[in-house]
């Protein structure tokens, strides 16, 4: 599409772009990360619209199970090919945001490269890398990462299969004891894989060591064939990703040489030694990694749907605002607006909070290669927030955006329902988002319990400020909204912990306290996740070199999310007094205001996202507006549509219809 050709554009989007008052280059170039990340960005995404293989010879929605897996699976490996055939020297993981909408529903290699390959660079030693990593990179081996199983997906303590060690052989003897040991739902297990990664309970010497992850060849590499001692097999049919052959493996006592356990933080010597890791959870570490590639996953999506809505919200027309006038764009009446661009806003605050867990991740990485794990307890923590935050918001704002499309939005061309299945699925992989809010609770009453101990965490250090907690601002500078955040995240924390003692006081055991606060403990994880978030979208807008027009855009986006929590969650600040019944009304009225002010950006905003419309695959979020004739076209490749009267008809219908004659 010649986005310079106005003639084959939609007369209201041309006229919503004309009341751009922003350099929309900028703001992309903010959203990538850069200009060289949206060159890029940019040039990946070229060499995959361009290229012929990527396109479905039919719609997937009218695909069989296994043409849809089959189809997939073709261009996944092309795809593969595609990167690798690359100039090196690009990091293939810092270029995953660029295929997003290329592969449409699940595709089965992600997990080999979202985590068998990470799992590998997290966990293998040298040696082990030295062996795997090339490999697997090249793709040579197909891997993926089998924690879950029927019985356990959460408690990975109580995972139940067994990697026994045999010392006179130095030989680990995989077991899948009971039925709800089998591993259950690792993407690309089913068909696809032929090695991953297990997490399986490592026993030497008599003892239990817990999980520990291990790497296991599960298929011939010549003939793909299960190896003997393995039961391989696909789920069946999901919510969503069916394109996906998420799978089950169950182990009859199946040896592996010693040095398959992964050795990167803790051995099993030749006579069976266990040697224990720096700090005992490093072998969570592949899924504190996705955890944190997931708050930037969601941005993206969200990105996706909102582009959609907003430029449906432009060109759709319905209902009449004035008696008798004509029907005025969806996008002006203001409960769409409300819908809508909270969404936008929403996306900064998950790009601008993904960038700093990155770097917060960085940074730990680099202090764990000295040794030094202080400061696993505060990612731990942030990325879990962020993870279940970013995953809830963003599946809630592609719903909100869904219905903001009425009935069309419920057409799969919209691509509305695919976005929200591939989001919803976060809150519950990667540690499902009540568990892992509970252990940022945990974090958040630990670190409030020892306020005066330097614990070198940033993110909890505002716990110690108990004299904030009496003062309510009569300022409404973004700074003050964010000081309201701190204070509301403060307060209920302060309860929590209170609750819990005086629980503990009258004789309860801990645990049981914990259970029976655990609502609350869940608020305060959400409410210090929140303030995170806020505050880092207020330092980064409010620090951030761009002309007059962007940082203008942006300081309204920013406001407007501050505001927006506020109200929807008012109780709490009223609660704690961060602020008073009057200041939430007036801030109602002004998040009117900005909406009001936002409305005439909105399509440029999104336009800032720069989503191809090969990629964004919507009848109604394409560029030209173009919606009506384009839903039309869709409709017509149903395969019902071949014939004027179907066969069902004759087989079904037309006996019914006769019976009673
Ligand atoms: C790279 C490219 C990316 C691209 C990105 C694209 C994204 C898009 C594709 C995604 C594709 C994915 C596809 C789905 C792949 C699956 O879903 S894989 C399976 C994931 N499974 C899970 O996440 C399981 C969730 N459960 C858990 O992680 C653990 O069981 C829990 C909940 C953390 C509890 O662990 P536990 O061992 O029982 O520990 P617990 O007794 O609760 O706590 C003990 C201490 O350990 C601490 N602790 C627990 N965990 C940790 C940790 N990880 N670190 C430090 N300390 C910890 C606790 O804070 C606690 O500390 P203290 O309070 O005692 O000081
Ligand atoms: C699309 C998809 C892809 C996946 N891919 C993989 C993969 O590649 N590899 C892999 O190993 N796994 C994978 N999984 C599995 C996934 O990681 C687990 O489903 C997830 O960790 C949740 O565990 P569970 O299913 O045991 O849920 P459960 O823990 O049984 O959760 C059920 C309910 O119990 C509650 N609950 C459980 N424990 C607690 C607690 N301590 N406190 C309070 N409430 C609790 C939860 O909040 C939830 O409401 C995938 C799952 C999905 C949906």
């Amino acid at each position: 599409m010649d986005k310079n050709n106005e003639r084959e554009c939609n007369e209201d989007l041309i006229r919503e772009r004309r009341k751009c008052n922003f350099n929309i280059e900028e703001l992309t170039n903010i959203v990538d990360g850069g200009k060289a990340r949206t060159a890029r960005r940019r040039e990946i995404q070229r060499l995959l619209i361009n290229d012929p293989e990527f396109l479905d010879e039919i719609p997937q929605d009218y695909m069989s199970h296994e043409d849809r897996y089959s189809n997939e699976l073709r261009k996944s490996a092309h795809l593969m090919q595609k990167l690798a055939d690359q100039e090196s020297g690009h990091d293939i993981h810092q270029d995953i945001g660029a295929l997003t909408g290329i592969l449409k529903d699940g595709n089965p290699l992600m997990v080999h490269l979202s985590m068998f390959i990470p799992a590998i660079l997290g966990q293998a030693n040298s040696e082990q890398q030295e062996k795997w990593l090339g490999r697997s990179l090249r793709n040579e081996i197909i891997g993926t990462y089998a924690q879950t199983e029927l019985g356990h997906g959460t408690f990975v303590r109580g995972l139940e299969t067994r990697a026994t060690y045999d010392p006179t052989v130095e030989e680990f003897v995989l077991h899948t004891p009971t039925i709800t040991a089998t591993k259950w739902w690792p993407g690309g297990l089913g068909k696809t894989c032929n090695y991953c990664v297990v997490m399986a309970q490592l026993y030497t010497q008599g003892r239990c060591y817990g999980p520990h992850p291990f790497i296991v060849q599960l298929r011939d590499e010549e003939t793909h064939r299960s190896l003997p001692g393995i039961t391989l097999g696909e789920i069946g049919p999901r919510l969503g990703l069916n394109s996906n052959d998420n799978g089950f493996l169950k182990f009859e006592n199946h040896r592996i040489p010693r040095t398959n356990m992964l050795m990167k933080h803790s051995q099993v010597l030749k006579d069976g030694t266990y040697v224990k890791p720096l700090h005992n959870k490093l072998s969570y570490g592949t899924m504190m990694l996705v955890r944190v590639g997931i708050v930037g996953a969601c941005s993206r999506s969200l990105q996706y749907a909102v582009t959609i809505a907003t430029r449906y919200s432009a060109v759709r027309h319905q209902s009449e605002i004035v008696p008798g006038q004509p029907e005025p764009q969806i996008l002006d009446y203001q409960t769409q607006q409300y819908k809508v661009i909270p969404q936008i806003a929403s996306v900064f605050a998950l790009i601008f909070s993904a960038r700093s867990l990155s770097k917060i991740q960085s940074s730990v990485t680099a202090k764990l290669k000295d040794g030094n794990t202080d400061l696993l307890p505060e990612l731990h923590s942030l990325s879990s927030g962020l993870k279940a935050l970013s995953s809830s918001d963003a599946s809630w704002g592609v719903e909100v955006c869904r219905l903001a499309c009425g009935g069309h939005g419920y057409l799969a061309s919209s691509n509305l329902p695919r976005t929200y299945t591939g989001t919803t699925c976060a809150i519950t992989y990667e540690g499902e988002n009540t568990v892992l809010l509970l252990q940022v609770a945990r974090y958040l009453i630990k670190s409030y319990r020892s306020i005066g101990k330097e614990t070198g965490a940033s993110s909890v250090s505002y716990l110690a400020d108990q004299t904030s907690l009496a003062s309510s601002s009569s300022s409404f500078s973004n700074k003050a909204l964010v000081q309201a955040f701190k204070l509301s995240a403060l307060s209920l924390v302060a309860e929590a912990e209170a609750r819990l003692q005086k629980l503990c006081d009258m004789g309860q055991e801990f645990y049981h306290a914990w259970n029976y606060c655990s609502v609350l403990l869940l608020k305060c994880a959400e409410a210090h996740t929140r303030y995170y978030i806020c505050e880092k979208y207020e330092q980064t807008v409010d620090s951030l070199k761009a002309s007059e027009g962007v940082k203008n855009v942006l300081q309204s986006l920013c406001r407007l999310y501050l505001i927006y929590h506020i109200t929807l969650t008012h109780g709490d600040f009223l609660k704690c007094g961060a602020l008073t019944p009057r200041n939430i009304a007036v801030l109602e009225g002004e998040m009117c205001d900005l909406l009001a002010v936002l409305r005439p950006q909105a399509v440029s905003i999104v336009d800032a996202f720069d989503i191809p419309d090969e990629l964004l695959g919507s009848t109604l979020g394409c560029w030209d507006g173009n919606v009506y004739q384009r839903l039309y076209d869709e409709a017509l490749k149903s395969p019902l549509n071949k014939t004027d009267v179907p066969d069902a008809y004759y087989k079904y219908l037309l006996p019914l219809m006769k019976s009673s004659l």
